[in-house]
């Protein structure tokens, strides 16, 4: 089962609690986990919209896993501090739109582009792989926690007025053409205080940045589509 079968389960699901999010709670900030993400992002933002609750700075698509996993797989193969290691990954939660930027990996380290590949290709499909060794028991379950964890921690950091609060999080982005993509996000008092731009990119990264965009473009717009439907 990959994270786009959870749609026809989950888009409902979610539709239902994003209602209810804007009847009883409009100002909360919305952390979206439930997958696949790349589409209930979007289904979230339509509800709000027509709700008239819609604040782009609140809706968060939790995208943190990938970090815990490139930073994780990148420690490895550098033979460097976990704690210690940083690595943005943009684009969505599925697939090859997951794009881990290695170039941009501190502490640098000089690995081989085939290393690179290899490292691109398991944070891409670290969350099949525990799914499919789960055979039908649920997903990456404490690891999930973990991150979602790391990441409401980081949101409420921002709202309690700490400096320089930056993750990685799937929102409403000018960054690339589409409506909807992971980034290094600033967080603040209002949820996102700032969307920050890629960054320079490898010829590999930025190959894999446009291999994501069609398949990143049709799950926002199928999210959009149901929400509307
Ligand atoms: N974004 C991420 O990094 C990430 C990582 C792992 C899993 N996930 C996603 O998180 C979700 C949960 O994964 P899991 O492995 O814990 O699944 P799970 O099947 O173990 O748990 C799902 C829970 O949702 C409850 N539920 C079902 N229908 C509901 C409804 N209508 N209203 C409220 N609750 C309902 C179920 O009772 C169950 O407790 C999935 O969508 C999964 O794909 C996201
Ligand atoms: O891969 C999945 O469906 C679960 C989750 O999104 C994950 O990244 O572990």
């Amino acid at each position: 089962m990959t994270r786009d079968d959870l749609f026809n389960i989950n888009a409902g699901i979610v539709k239902d609690l994003c209602s209810a999010i804007a009847k009883y709670c409009p100002n909360a900030i919305v952390n979206m986990i439930s997958n696949p993400v790349n589409s209930t992002v979007p289904i979230a933002a339509e509800v709000f919209k027509k709700a008239g609750t819609y604040n782009e700075k609140k809706l968060f698509g939790v995208t943190t896993l990938d970090v815990v996993r490139a930073k994780t797989f990148y420690a490895g193969k550098a033979n460097v501090n976990v704690a210690e290691v940083n690595v943005p990954v943009v684009g969505g939660h599925a697939g090859i739109t997951i794009l881990p930027l290695f170039s941009q990996a501190t502490p640098k380290a000089n690995l081989a582009d085939e290393d690179i590949k290899a490292l691109t290709k398991r944070t891409q499909d670290g969350g099949t792989e525990v799914v499919e060794a789960k055979a039908g028991k649920g997903s990456a379950t404490l690891s999930m926690a973990y991150a979602g964890a790391i990441f409401a921690d980081a949101c409420l950091k921002g709202l309690n007025g700490v400096p320089d609060v930056v993750e990685c999080s799937f929102v409403q982005s000018t960054v690339t053409e589409l409506p909807f993509f992971a980034s290094k996000v600033r967080l603040g008092k209002n949820g996102v205080e700032e969307v920050l731009g890629l960054g320079p990119l490898s010829d590999f990264e930025q190959e894999g940045l446009e291999k994501l965009k069609p398949e990143l473009k049709a799950s926002i717009e199928k999210g959009v589509k149901f929400a509307n439907a």
